[in-house]
């Protein structure tokens, strides 16, 4: 039993790479979700290094670098000594898990193809390019996101679907690192107006409260200098088991 738990979990490793410390309760919760679930302590159980997506690479475009350096090194007390780091970059990898739904262990083709929908463009900026950070109280998220061309949707400008997936991964993010495992339960979106192809914006998400199992998280996309809204969403997350993952 305890092997194959940890066969499983082994399996699982890469949904969770980024759960370094036990998750604080979030805020106005009105009952228990987990404070240390057994995801959080995947990691330890990950025993190769996976590539790490959210580090620059060549095709980062200057306000995209610019920005990462701003928030990589982002202080709550610039300027004084001491400076005490407010944001923290979560890795993101693109390994995907040894089992479906019911347990049933992938076969090694499926798992050897299967991989992370954003990150499985190998042409560095054809696609997804983007880093999140997440903020000491887990109360906010922030994501940079440079849209790559193979993104297009109407024409010059990123497909709604595109746009989407990045606030599921947003929020999904967000909402795993109060309390991995959870599932998109609802997502709701109003397109504002048209993300240029080829462009860097601003995803900010927001904790809002939980209810039990349940979390709720709002998300704006923006231009990078804030002026302009492209995007707000809302959207509800629910905190799983790893048994109701395996079930389906
Ligand atoms: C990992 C990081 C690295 C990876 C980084 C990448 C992150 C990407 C994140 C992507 C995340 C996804 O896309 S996930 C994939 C898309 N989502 C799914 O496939 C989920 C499919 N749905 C389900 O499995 C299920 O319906 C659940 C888990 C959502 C809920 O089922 P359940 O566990 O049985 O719970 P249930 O009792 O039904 O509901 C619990 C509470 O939530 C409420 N609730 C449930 N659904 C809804 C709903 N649509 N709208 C409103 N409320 C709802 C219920 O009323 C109830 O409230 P109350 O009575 O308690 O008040």
């Amino acid at each position: 039993m305890a092997r194959n738990l940890a066969r499983i979990l082994r399996g699982c490793g890469s949904l969770v790479p980024f759960m370094k410390t036990p998750a604080r309760p979030p805020r106005s919760s009105s009952s228990s979700i987990p404070v240390r679930t057994l995801v959080e302590m995947l990691p330890s159980l990950f025993s190769s290094k996976p590539r790490d997506f959210s580090l620059p690479n060549s095709s980062w475009g200057e306000e995209m670098m610019r920005l990462y350096e701003h928030y990589n090194g982002h202080t709550e007390t610039e300027g004084e000594e001491n400076q005490e780091r407010k944001w923290n970059r979560l890795p993101s990898y693109n390994r995907s898990l040894k089992y479906a739904a019911g347990g049933v262990y992938l076969s090694k083709l499926i798992q050897s193809k299967a991989r992370l929908f954003t990150r499985n463009i190998r042409d560095p900026g054809a696609a997804f390019e983007y880093v999140l950070f997440i903020d000491k109280e887990k109360e906010k998220c922030v994501c940079i996101f440079q849209a790559g061309h193979l993104l297009e949707g109407p024409p010059g400008h990123v497909h709604g679907g595109a746009i989407a997936t990045m606030i599921d991964t947003v929020t999904g993010t967000h909402a795993s690192a109060i309390s991995a495992p959870v599932l998109t339960a609802n997502l709701n979106i109003d397109y504002r107006s048209p993300i240029p192809l080829g462009s860097t914006v601003l995803i900010e998400s927001t904790l809002e409260k939980t209810e039990g199992r349940k979390l709720f998280i709002s998300c704006k996309v923006t231009s990078t200098d804030g002026s302009k809204r492209h995007t707000d969403a809302t959207a509800l997350f629910v905190s799983v088991s790893i048994g109701h993952l395996l079930k389906g």
